[in-house]
């Protein structure tokens, strides 16, 4: 093992990262709050602002993946597509299996220069986790109780909202609703072969109400449905533990672009449409499961060097205080002090764990599970 593989396996260095992002994530979300009276004066100048604000979080995160542990995304995707991402707004449907799923999704962001204004339809109790979760009240994300009487009108009415947003965004849906598991799995083929639909290897059925309503309401604003197949090579099963750790991965994303206008507006023909792309993206994994690729041309965008210069900059802002802080304590020798600061730092990495625990599935939710019986027939 090498010096710098050394290091990264360190609990300091996980603290040191964990440390400033908890920190400069806090602070950011504190002048977040500061621009609360410039939405009634400019909303949108309100809006570009937090779009720069959530960029300082969300590529974080991004340093992490690609700087930290070194790991390497892969797209294939027709090189006349590519020439539109990042131009254009789109409806971004992507598979839901692994627990780095969204950070991967948010490197692609970066990379095509969407990250701060990325959005996502998620569900409620994400809006609760400090520093991400209030990063999003000010980015407008769409909340969803996972319970349709509740969400129609609350979902609709937040995809409204964007439609005159300032800049270009890729609305992130996981039709599958939760993180794919045996157990899901099962049940949820258990509702394919109750209505009728062909078994899916690789996927949970789809959920079309939120597709349905995400394309009714961003009609006219979006041009395209970006279908994005994620996969792992190896069979491996992502973490963010092992990310911080400073293990490397290496992703490969299949994006289809399909124009908006393809999309039916009738609602049952729409559920149908998903319905058939699902199928498809099945198909796509089972070639990746035989062959280790998916089809067409690799055309991969290079990392760009604006997360690692931010994560720099807001160290500086953080460690340096904190440097401060910790000299004073020691020569200060007082026994009371050195315990307190035992105890907040035993107390942030225990926030930190448990926020790092809200992408593992499985602490994962029982959607899926528990809802079956009464919904599915
Ligand atoms: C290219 C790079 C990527 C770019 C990335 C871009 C942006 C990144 C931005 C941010 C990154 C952060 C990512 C954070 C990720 C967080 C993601 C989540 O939180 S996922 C969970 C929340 N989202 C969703 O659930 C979306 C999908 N769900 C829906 O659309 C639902 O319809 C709903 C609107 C939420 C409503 O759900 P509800 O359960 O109330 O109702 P449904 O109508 O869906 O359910 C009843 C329906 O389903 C059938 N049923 C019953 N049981 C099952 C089952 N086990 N499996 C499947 N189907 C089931 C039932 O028969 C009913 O059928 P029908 O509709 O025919 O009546
Ligand atoms: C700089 C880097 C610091 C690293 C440590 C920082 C850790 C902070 C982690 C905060 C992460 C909070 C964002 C979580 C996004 C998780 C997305 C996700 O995958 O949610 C699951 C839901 O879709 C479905 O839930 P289930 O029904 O499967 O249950």
């Amino acid at each position: 093992m090498g010096l710098l593989q050394f290091l990264k396996s360190q609990f300091l260095c996980h603290l040191i990262i964990c440390y400033v992002f908890l920190v400069s994530g806090l602070l950011i979300n504190l002048i977040q709050l500061c621009t609360l009276p410039l939405w009634l004066i400019s909303k949108q100048l309100a809006r570009r602002i937090n779009i720069r604000l959530g960029y300082c979080i969300a590529s974080q995160m991004v340093a992490v993946l690609e700087w930290w542990s070194g790991t390497e995304c892969t797209l294939y995707t027709d090189p006349k597509s590519y020439q539109l991402y990042g131009k254009e707004n789109a409806i971004v449907v992507l598979n839901h299996a692994f627990e780095i799923d969204f950070l991967c999704g948010w490197t692609f962001c970066e990379r095509f220069g969407v990250l701060g204004s990325s959005k996502v339809l998620a569900k409620q109790e994400l809006s609760y986790v400090p520093v991400i979760g209030w990063m999003w009240y000010f980015l407008e994300i769409v909340f969803c109780k996972r319970k349709w009487e509740e969400d129609r009108t609350n979902v609709a009415r937040s995809l409204q909202n964007l439609r005159d947003y300032p800049e270009n965004y890729w609305f992130l849906l996981h039709c599958e609703g939760t993180r794919f598991t045996p157990k899901k799995h099962q049940i949820s083929m258990q509702v394919a072969e109750s209505k009728g639909l062909p078994q899916l290897k690789y996927h949970l059925l789809p959920r079309t109400k939120g597709f349905y309503i995400t394309v009714q309401n961003l009609r006219g604003t979006v041009a395209a449905i970006y279908d994005s197949t994620l996969n792992f090579r190896n069979n491996e099963a992502p973490t963010l533990l092992g990310i911080l750790n400073g293990k490397k991965y290496h992703a490969d994303l299949y994006v289809r672009r399909i124009p908006l206008e393809s999309v039916p507006e009738d609602e049952s023909e729409c559920a149908a449409w998903l319905h058939k792309l699902y199928q498809e993206k099945d198909g796509f994994q089972e070639q990746y499961a035989q062959t280790g690729r998916f089809p067409g041309p690799i055309t991969s965008p290079p990392r760009r060097p604006w997360s690692l210069i931010n994560w720099l900059f807001w160290s500086c802002v953080v460690l340096y205080p904190l440097g401060l802080l910790l000299a004073q304590l020691l020569s200060s020798g007082s026994v009371f002090t050195i315990v307190t600061a035992v105890v907040v730092c035993s107390a942030v990495s225990m926030g930190m764990r448990w926020m790092i625990g809200q992408t593992e599935i499985e602490k994962g939710s029982n959607y899926g599970i528990k809802a079956a019986p009464e919904n599915s027939n």
